[in-house]
């Protein structure tokens, strides 16, 4: 037997001993091991997941903050007193790589056209000045001229080439019981940004099932009611609020998709039937108000703006039942329940954001007011826009485009809101005022020790919030008093002290 051969049996031996023999073999006498020292499979999974996998990967900054010695393993962070500044500035902060190309050139957009109106989703700075906004105005007046000519409603400014048509989808609606009776909230997504705007739908005909021959249609989302794929089954439909009447555990009635010929049909139906008696006439077109986010005044309850308090009113003013008197002897009067929609726009701080919006009352503190606040800031007077406000109308019927959808009449003492409205081709029969309840009921009397005019002894909790009375505070004056001397709202001025 040729030598190299026993030297290779030799080995084999020891490999067949290590693995079935009944003594391990020690540190000395084991060979080396044969395969290899990481997975090839497992390698291959860990470069799959890297940082670019998951936005909730450790390696963003996010608190805690990583190469900090108290996020690594548990650590007790009730003993956290801040981090030592000389540390934080020598630290060097890991950043998060995008690996895909900016969203702006996978969209194919023109890079020209700065600002606002291009609509792409915002970025976390999107509340920060920009550099053209940063230029400051040489005055106040001209500033607020500015505005006039820059503030135009969307549709007015000049349409981005590469942008597509805007559309709107309602996602799902549900019922919510309200102080002021039930509404069916809708949430909207579009394709101009990355906000749930919604929809706060005022018909309780609604819970009785399809509309009766003698009432107006109902006010129902046609993108909401649509069929969303050949998949969908009955439950989708309930969950995401497509149903008629009322949810029970006992009663569902899915909505047909094509609602929106029902509507249509029943709109007609409605206007044939009663064109003889006037009554479709008497019927007073659905009330609507337009509304832009404002967290401080609608859910801390800031006495700063009247804004918790215009969505309460808002919502009330729908809500009121509709008397239509007798057309004639033969018919007798008629209450209807009050029908109507809030648009409620996630425009926080009049399109500025709630973080320059909370740098604006600093600077309000000073003693400037609203409008040169934000100035200050290098942002307008008001950034807002309303084409979503009226795709979302137009989707509930609300808008009588090319003959479709109903007039409305809105609440409002904005101009720039009805010119936004009309220009989108929405169709408003009457602008009605919202006087601010301090207004209507204040009387030095009445007033409370925390200023509070108890208007309505059952309703005195959250005084700007949902449900809540009236209220009145220097604040709110001076923010009041400047809507209407700088911002043109429509209001007649009421004031204890015209000097002031
Ligand atoms: N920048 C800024 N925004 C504010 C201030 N107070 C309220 N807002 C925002 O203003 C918006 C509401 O606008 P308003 O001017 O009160 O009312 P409007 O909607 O223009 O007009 P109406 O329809 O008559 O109520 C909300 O987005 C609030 O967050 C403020 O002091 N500064």
């Amino acid at each position: 037997m040729h030598p190299s051969s026993i030297y290779n049996s030799e080995a084999d031996a020891a490999l067949l001993d290590m693995l079935t023999g009944p003594d391990r073999p020690t540190a000395k006498t084991i060979l080396p091991r044969r395969d290899a020292a990481l997975d090839p499979l497992l390698i291959a999974a860990v470069s799959a997941s890297g940082p670019h996998v998951t936005r909730n990967h450790y390696q963003h900054d996010f608190f805690p903050g990583v190469m900090l010695p108290q996020s690594e393993g548990s650590w007790d962070w009730t003993k956290f007193t801040g981090e030592d500044a000389s540390t934080k500035s020598e630290r060097k902060r890991l950043t998060y790589v995008s690996r895909q190309a900016p969203r702006r050139q996978r969209l194919g957009l023109d890079d020209t056209q700065g600002g606002k109106e291009n609509a792409i989703p915002l970025s976390p700075t999107e509340n920060l000045p920009t550099s053209h906004q940063k230029k400051r105005r040489s005055s106040l007046a001209q500033a607020i001229e500015e505005r006039h000519r820059t503030t135009q409603p969307e549709s007015t400014r000049p349409a981005h080439k590469s942008l597509p048509p805007l559309e709107v989808k309602c996602m799902a609606r549900t019922r919510i019981p309200t102080p002021h009776g039930p509404v069916f909230l809708h949430i909207y997504h579009n394709n101009r940004d990355n906000k749930e705007h919604m929809a706060i739908v005022v018909d309780s005909a609604q819970f009785s099932g399809l509309p009766a021959p003698d009432a107006p249609p109902h006010i129902r989302s046609r993108t909401l009611d649509a069929v969303w794929s050949e998949h969908e089954t009955e439950m989708d439909r309930i969950t995401r609020g497509a149903y008629v009447g009322r949810l029970s555990p006992t009663s569902h009635m899915t909505s047909q998709p094509s609602e929106d010929l029902v509507s249509l049909h029943a709109r007609d139906h409605f206007h044939s039937a009663h064109q003889v008696t006037g009554l479709s006439d008497a019927i007073p077109s659905p009330l609507i108000r337009i509304h832009s986010e404002c967290f401080t005044g609608e859910t801390v309850g800031s006495m700063r703006c009247d804004c918790g308090e215009q969505l309460d009113e808002a919502i009330r003013l729908i809500s009121q039942p509709i008397s239509i008197p007798s057309q004639s002897s033969f018919t007798a009067s008629k209450t209807l329940p009050g029908r109507g929609a809030v648009i409620y726009l996630r425009q926080e701080g009049r399109g500025i954001g709630l973080l320059s919006k909370i740098r604006a009352y600093n600077l309000q503190d000073l003693g400037h007011d609203t409008v040169t606040a934000n100035l200050m800031l290098g942002h307008q007077a008001d950034e807002r826009g309303y084409e979503i406000a009226c795709a979302v109308l137009r989707d509930l019927g609300l808008g009588n485009l090319d003959g479709t959808g109903e007039n409305v009449r809105v609440l409002t003492n904005n101009p720039d809101k009805v010119d936004a409205l009309e220009e989108e081709g929405i169709r408003v029969v009457e602008r009605v005022p919202m006087i601010p309840r301090s207004w209507k009921t204040r009387n030095p009397q009445l007033v409370d020790h925390v200023g509070r005019v108890p208007i309505d002894d059952t309703r005195v909790a959250g005084a700007t919030l949902i449900g809540g009375g009236a209220v009145h505070g220097e604040d709110l004056d001076k923010y009041l008093r400047t809507k209407v001397l700088k911002m043109g709202h429509i209001l007649p001025l009421w004031l204890d002290n015209p000097e002031q």
